[in-house]
């Protein structure tokens, strides 16, 4: 079987493909955007729309969207931060047979600072290997001040039917419901499952989810991010992004790690990780 990592043309955005031990991924360095993964001896994990954007002009809709340094409009920063729309680069790489990564860094510049006045570094390591994904996500507080950020790894996980999927591994949790005028409920459920728009910012989850989706099981592991949101826009909300088709909502469910309701606070001259780690099963 095949290994190494390519430079490709993505959509006419530069990318690269990883290979290794029957796993492979894409990632564009638009973003720092994981966009497809495949396990060895499976099938594609990650939605990416039909209809996403590769023009520069607007975030791909798919994959993993790095939101850095604010998740969402929790602040005066564009929606979901300013990474997602500039070019990483390439700061390592390493492959054999069975295991593949790549190393993508971004640092501040006059444009972020215009933004967002913090010296920093951001490093997004991605490796493949066998039947997992590892996403691990540095900041590197670079200033003399503290610096605060929330975000999160917003991955688009692949799904059979939105409406069959069961989420497990959220019960008990506080969750602060987005769609649902910002209230705070506690999940009872076993399960979750999705049958209208869902937003949920679910707090301090420490523990592995599982992702059932038909015949396949995912298990969604993190560390470092203190919160898990879950996202489909269902059917009306879906319908009114211009780059998702109408029946997108379906194939897709968003199971991100995140510093939303919980900032992360770096001290000067010190660094912070978190990682999501997918497992097919
Ligand atoms: O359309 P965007 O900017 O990529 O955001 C998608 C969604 O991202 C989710 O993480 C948020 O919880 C949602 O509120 C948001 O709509």
């Amino acid at each position: 079987m095949a290994h190494g990592i390519e430079s490709i043309d993505f959509n006419g955005l530069p990318a690269l493909r990883l290979q290794a031990g029957g796993a492979s991924a894409i990632v564009s360095l638009f973003g720092g955007q994981v966009l497809s993964w495949t396990p060895r001896g499976g099938k594609e994990w990650l939605y990416l729309s039909e209809t996403a954007k590769f023009d520069r002009s607007t975030p791909i809709r798919g994959g993993v969207p790095v939101c850095f340094p604010q998740f969402a409009d929790l602040g005066k920063l564009p929606k979901h931060g300013f990474v997602r729309t500039v070019d990483w680069m390439l700061a390592d790489r390493r492959v054999d047979k069975d295991f593949a990564l790549i190393q993508l860094r971004l640092e501040d510049s006059a444009e972020t600072r215009a933004l967002w006045n913090h010296p920093f570094g951001i490093e997004l390591t991605i490796s493949i290997e066998d039947n997992r994904l590892d996403l691990e996500f540095e900041v590197d507080n670079r200033g003399t001040d503290v610096l605060s950020f929330t975000g999160a790894l917003h991955t688009y996980l692949r799904v059979r039917e939105a409406e069959e999927a069961r989420l497990e591994g959220l019960y008990g949790f506080t969750y602060r419901d987005s769609a649902n005028g910002n209230a705070i409920k506690r999940e009872t459920g076993d399960a979750l499952m999705v049958d209208a728009e869902v937003d949920r910012v679910y707090r301090q989850v420490n523990r592995p989810l599982l992702l059932r989706d038909g015949s396949r099981t995912l298990g969604i592991n993190t560390e470092g991010f203190p919160d898990v949101v879950v996202w489909n826009p269902w059917e009306t909300r879906c319908a009114a992004l211009a780059d998702m088709p109408d029946n997108g909502f379906r194939r897709m469910l968003c199971v991100e790690a995140a510093a939303a309701d919980t900032p992360i606070t770096v001290a000067a001259g010190e660094q912070w990780w978190g990682r999501q780690t997918l497992i097919a099963l």
